[in-house]
């Protein structure tokens, strides 16, 4: 694989400006919360207020503030991970979690709210708990994959232009944090870990195996980690790990999005996303590669594009992979080429006239930018 269409000469022309590359990152204010009041916001972790379950434990939507905030709870399982996550850290949120979430606040990430400092009013020592922002709709592999919404509703699979503002959204997610100085490396890019907020938008979260890439190999010692289907395979030992291995698990991330098909799919040959669609790009089957329940965009040009981006991205050899930076720019052309254009179409004119009057703070085409 190897085409030409989103190669970029720049690399950096896409690093997000709010994105300070050589300065310190800067810390937001983490609440510190009682075991207590999160135990009684979840109506002591219900059924009820039961969002979801992890390889690492639960997850509870929490209402707190006399009903001011909405937030999701995560609570670690006490019998350790289960199921396809690959990873040689503990369960649940530990310090290292806690403090890479501190240092980045991003409008593309699902944020940091606080955590339990660990010990409840009676000084036993409690699990502890991890507040971050509540996702009103869900993961992405869920609006991908079922045929359900997060209120058991029937619903369509999501079109194009929602896959590639998504997939354009994630991508400067992922580029946010590989323009950390260090870079943050997430490790576990996967549409389980991509949720949907409120107005539809793609955040990156789950924090729980992010390494800060360090010049100093000693420092450099987290095992290898993972999800099988998105774990970068040349990613082996400590030393290799580099920001080409989310740009790996980005690319599985870009071929599940646009074929409707799982990162390991038994029910296709070969089940591996990666021995799937590689030939297929080879011999620039794009339309096949479509998710055949939406079919292909109106512009073939579009699913090309993000064919030949995902086929870079998961390329055998790292040095080989583009930076997010590029399939940041990559994405944003595309995302233009996908979008009606503003000023010949009704929507256009709508948000063109609404942002006249002053009443558009966040116009769909273009996401908020981080504010870290
Ligand atoms: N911030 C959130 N807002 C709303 N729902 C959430 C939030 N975070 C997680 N969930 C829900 O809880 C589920 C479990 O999330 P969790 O991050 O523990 O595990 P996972 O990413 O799905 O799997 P794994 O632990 O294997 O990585 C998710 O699938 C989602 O449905």
């Amino acid at each position: 694989m190897g085409y030409l269409s989103c190669r970029s000469r720049s690399s950096t022309s896409t690093v997000d400006p709010l994105i300070p590359k050589s300065k310190p990152t800067h810390r937001t204010a983490i609440r510190t919360f009682l075991y207590e009041d999160l135990e009684s916001a979840t109506h002591g972790f219900s059924k009820d207020s039961l969002l979801g379950r992890g390889s690492h434990g639960c997850v509870y939507k929490a209402v707190l503030d006399n009903g001011k905030l909405i937030a999701a709870v995560k609570k670690p399982s006490s019998n350790g991970p289960r199921d396809s996550t690959w990873s040689s850290t503990s369960y649940g949120p530990d310090d290292n979690e806690i403090e890479i979430l501190s240092s980045i606040r991003c409008s593309r990430l699902v944020n940091l709210l606080g955590y339990t400092s660990g010990a409840a009013a009676n000084q036993q020592q409690q699990q502890r708990l991890l507040v971050v922002e509540y996702m009103a709709n869900g993961t992405l592999h869920d609006n991908l994959h079922s045929s359900v919404d997060s209120g058991g509703n029937s619903s369509d699979p999501p079109g194009w232009i929602d896959r590639v503002r998504w997939a354009h959204q994630i991508a400067r997610a992922v580029d946010s944090l590989h323009s950390m100085d260090p870079p943050v490396i997430h490790r576990d890019i996967k549409s389980s870990n991509v949720l949907i907020d409120r107005r539809r938008n793609a955040r990156l979260g789950d924090f729980g195996l992010a390494v800060r890439l360090t010049a100093d190999p000693f420092r450099c010692t987290a095992r290898p980690a993972g999800t099988l289907g998105y774990i970068d395979p040349a990613y082996v030992t400590p030393e290799d790990l580099s920001v080409k291995s989310d740009v790996f698990s980005f690319g599985i991330l870009l071929l599940e999005m646009m074929s409707g098909r799982k990162a390991i799919d038994v029910g296709y040959s070969p089940p591996s996303a990666v021995d799937w669609a590689a030939p297929i790009i080879g011999r620039r089957g794009f339309g096949e590669l479509c998710d055949p329940r939406i079919g292909p965009p109106g512009d073939l040009g579009v699913a090309e594009m993000v064919a030949e981006l995902a086929g870079r991205c998961v390329e055998g050899k790292a040095e080989r992979r583009p930076s997010m930076a590029e399939a940041v720019e990559c994405l944003s052309k595309v995302r233009r080429r996908a979008s009606p254009s503003p000023g010949k179409n009704v929507w256009g004119g709508i948000v063109a006239a609404a942002k006249r009057r002053g009443r558009v703070s966040d116009v769909p085409v273009e996401g908020p930018k981080c504010n870290s």
